[in-house]
C-alpha cells in the first residue's frame, strides 16, 4: 500500500494515516468578504460549524471536516508586521472548537496528505439578490448564476486552485446550503466564498449557546489577560468587582456613525455617570478601544482630572514585537469580560462578543447590555442575547 504517484503517503505508516484522515474525509472550506472584522467572522464560523454539527447529528455530511479560513491581511489590522495567514490556534482552543465541530487547520490538511498543491473541486461563490423583499416577501432561495467574475484569495496560499467556481445568487438560513452541494455530489473538496451570506436558523438558541461556549481563546491568551487583571486591576476572581469595562470603538464608526456613538466629551461625561451610579465605590476604569493615540489621551486626561485611575492595554516590549493587532484586541475583550459593569458600541461585533462571554460567565445581565449613547438623539437598549443551557 506504499503510493507516492498520487502524492497522499510516502510509507506505509503514512498511508494507513491517510486512510483513516484523509482518503475517506470530504472537507468544507469557506471564507469571507474580505473588508469584514475579526468579530463578524466569528459569528460566520459559528454557522458553518452549527450547520455541520446539526447536519451530522441528522446522519447527514457524515464524512465532512470544516477547514477553518486562516487570517489573512484583515483590513483592521494595519499594524500586524506578521502578514502571512495566521491559524487559528493562535487565537483559539482547538481542541475546544473541536468539542463541538470536526474542524481542522488548513495546514493540517497540507500535513496529512503531504501533498504539496491542493484542488478545490467546487468554489461556490455565493452573492446577494439585489432586492431580498421581492414581492413583499423575504424568501429563502437560491439560484445559479451565469456569469461569475470571482477571483479566489486563498488565504494568502498560493498553492490552492480550483476546478470550478460557479456564483449563486443565495438568500436565507445557511441549512439550505447542502442542497447547493448536490450539485457536485462527488466532491471531496468544497468551498463556499463570501460565506457570511447565510444566516443562522435559530440566533441564539441551545445550539448556538454551545457553539458559542466551545469557542474558547487559547490558554496563553486567557492567561496574559487574567494576569493583567489580576496585577493591574487587582482582581483575582473571574467576575470582578473593582473596574468598570468599557468598549469605545471609534475609526470608522466614529466617522460614519456619529448618530449612533457619543464624542470624545460625551464619553466621558457618560463614564462619570455609569460610575457614579452603577459603581460607586469603584475609581478604576478599563478601556478596549481602536481610538487613535490623540483620542485616548484626551479620553484619559479627562477621566483622571474627574477621580478616576484610566488603564488601557499597553503592550510591553516584548509584546509588542510579538503580539499583532488581533491578539491584543482579543486580551482587551476578555479584559471587558471580567469587569464589574460593562458598557459597550451600538451594533459592534466587537462589543457582541464580550457581551456574550460575561453571558456564559454568568454576570446578571444589567451589568452587560449598555451601550454608550450618542450626545444627542435616540438611544436605544442594546437587545439582550441571554445564555440558554
Ligand atoms: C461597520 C463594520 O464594523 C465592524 O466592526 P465591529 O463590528 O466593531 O468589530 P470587528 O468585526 O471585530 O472589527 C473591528 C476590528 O477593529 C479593531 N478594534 C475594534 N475595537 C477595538 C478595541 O476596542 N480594541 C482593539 N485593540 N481593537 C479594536 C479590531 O481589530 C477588530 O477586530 C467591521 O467588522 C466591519 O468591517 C465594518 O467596519
Amino acid at each position: 500500500a506504499i503510493n507516492t504517484e498520487n502524492g497522499y503517503c510516502v510509507s506505509k505508516d503514512s498511508c494507513e494515516e491517510t486512510k483513516n484522515t484523509l482518503s475517506d474525509k470530504k472537507w468544507l472550506f469557506y471564507d469571507v468578504n474580505p473588508p469584514e472584522g475579526f468579530n463578524l467572522r466569528r459569528d460566520v464560523y459559528m454557522r458553518f460549524a452549527i450547520l455541520l454539527s446539526n447536519e451530522q447529528k441528522r446522519g447527514k455530511l457524515q464524512e465532512f471536516g470544516l477547514v477553518l479560513p486562516p487570517w489573512y491581511k484583515l483590513y483592521h489590522w494595519k499594524t500586524t508586521k506578521k502578514r502571512e495567514p495566521i491559524p487559528w490556534g493562535n487565537f483559539f482552543d482547538i481542541e475546544s472548537l473541536k468539542s463541538f465541530a470536526p474542524v481542522v487547520e488548513l495546514y493540517e490538511i497540507f500535513e496529512k496528505s503531504l501533498k504539496k498543491q491542493l484542488i478545490i473541486d467546487t468554489i461556490y461563490v455565493l452573492q446577494n439578490y439585489e432586492n431580498p423583499f421581492e414581492n413583499d416577501l423575504f424568501e429563502d432561495k437560491w439560484e445559479v448564476q451565469e456569469e461569475c467574475p470571482y477571483v479566489p484569495q486563498y488565504w494568502g496560499y498560493g498553492n490552492i486552485t480550483a476546478n470550478e467556481i460557479i456564483c449563486v445568487k443565495f438568500q436565507g438560513k445557511i441549512s439550505m446550503l447542502p442542497e447547493l452541494f448536490q450539485l457536485h455530489r462527488n466532491d471531496k473538496f468544497i468551498m463556499v466564498a463570501q460565506g457570511e451570506i447565510p444566516l443562522h436558523d435559530n440566533y441564539g438558541d441551545r445550539t448556538y449557546w454551545k457553539c458559542r461556549k466551545s469557542m474558547k481563546f487559547n490558554k496563553k491568551l486567557t492567561e496574559i489577560a487574567f494576569n493583567y487583571v489580576k496585577e493591574k486591576l487587582n482582581c483575582d476572581t473571574e467576575l470582578c468587582k473593582n473596574y468598570l469595562g468599557v468598549h469605545w470603538r471609534r475609526q470608522d464608526f466614529a466617522k460614519y456613525r456619529s448618530k449612533d456613538v457619543p464624542t470624545t466629551s460625551g464619553t466621558v461625561k457618560q463614564i462619570q455617570n455609569i460610575m457614579q451610579n452603577k459603581l460607586p465605590h469603584v475609581q478604576t476604569v478599563f478601556i478596549a478601544t481602536d481610538a487613535s493615540a490623540k483620542e485616548r489621551e484626551i479620553l484619559q486626561n479627562n477621566l483622571e482630572t474627574l477621580g478616576y485611575n484610566v488603564h488601557y492595554y499597553v503592550p510591553n516590549i516584548a509584546e509588542v514585537t510579538e503580539f499583532d493587532d488581533g491578539t491584543i484586541a482579543i486580551l482587551e475583550q476578555i479584559i471587558c469580560s471580567h469587569a464589574a459593569f460593562f458598557v459597550g458600541t451600538h451594533e459592534s461585533t466587537f462589543t457582541f462578543r464580550i457581551q456574550e462571554e460575561r453571558e456564559l460567565l454568568g454576570f446578571p445581565s444589567d451589568t452587560t447590555f449598555n451601550r454608550l449613547c450618542p450626545d444627542k438623539g435616540n438611544c436605544e437598549k442594546p437587545s439582550r442575547w441571554t445564555v440558554v443551557n
